[in-house]
């Protein structure tokens, strides 16, 4: 691990706002960006593809461990491209059955082992901004910032029911509130590495927020840590 590079942590459950606030903050930093959860789900679209069963620890840890993927940069007017062995997934695995399937994938203890590494790589100059469920308790436990974003389960459905909206067809608010709460149980009951704020994380409640308002919150603790030059 670099550990001159300094690290933002921000971990939070779903539709929090954490991807959003950590691509703009990494991109108005000029710094790296982690999407932890896409790996995980990058995880479960490929398992789906090899016919490879979500519980099946030993073909997973394997898959995870030899993941053909590469992160493309946002550039201007362009957010990060994922691509999966040679084919462009950056959309397909936002669906909510691939975010479900990550989750489950998620909670194998070789699994997240064989992912590791992987994550720890991105922290180079001059800074990363990681995002996902424990940036700040497991894989970056040293992290100068680490913020753990929350919003109540009805906000976080309403976010998505809109985000979703025109795109997905058959989309139901109530069916999208049954899914983030089930992400939400397995995700903070799971044994290994659970969704909780680390002890020294900054908690922000951005039920109430707007983006521009989580994002000006963190933006006066990087300035009170003067983490960012
Ligand atoms: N503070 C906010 N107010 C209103 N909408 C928001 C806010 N933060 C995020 N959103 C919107 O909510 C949706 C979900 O946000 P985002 O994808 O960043 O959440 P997330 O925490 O990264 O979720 P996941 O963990 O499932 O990837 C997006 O459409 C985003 O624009
Ligand atoms: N650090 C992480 C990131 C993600 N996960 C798991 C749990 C989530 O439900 C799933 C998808 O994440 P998302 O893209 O919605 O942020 O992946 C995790 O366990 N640890």
């Amino acid at each position: 691990m670099n550990n001159i590079a300094p690290v933002i942590t921000i971990d939070g459950p779903s539709g929090s706002g954490k991807g959003t606030v950590a691509g703009i903050l990494a991109k108005r930093l000029g710094w790296n960006l982690l999407d932890s959860g896409a790996l995980y789900r990058l995880l479960a679209f490929a398992a789906h593809n090899h016919g490879v069963d979500l519980t099946n620890e030993e073909l997973l840890k394997k898959l995870a461990a030899h993941l053909d993927v590469q992160f493309i940069a946002a550039t201007d007017g362009q957010l990060q491209r994922i691509i999966l062995e040679g084919d462009e997934v950056s959309d397909v695995i936002r669906t909510e059955s691939v975010g479900s399937g990550a989750s489950q994938v998620a909670a194998l203890p070789a699994v997240r082992e064989a992912l590791l590494q992987r994550q720890r790589a991105f922290q180079e100059a001059p800074g990363l901004v990681a995002d996902g469920r424990d940036m700040g308790t497991v894989v970056f436990p040293n992290a100068p910032l680490k913020i753990f974003l929350t919003a109540s389960a009805e906000e976080r459905a309403r976010r998505r029911y809109l985000q979703l909206k025109g795109k997905v067809e058959g989309v139901s608010l109530s069916s999208l509130l049954d899914e983030i709460r089930a992400r939400d149980e397995r995700d903070t009951q799971r044994a290994v590495a659970p969704l909780k704020p680390a002890a020294d994380a900054i908690q922000l409640d951005s039920t109430e927020l707007s983006i521009d308002q989580v994002l000006e919150r963190i933006m006066s603790e990087i300035a009170i840590r003067d983490i960012a030059g």
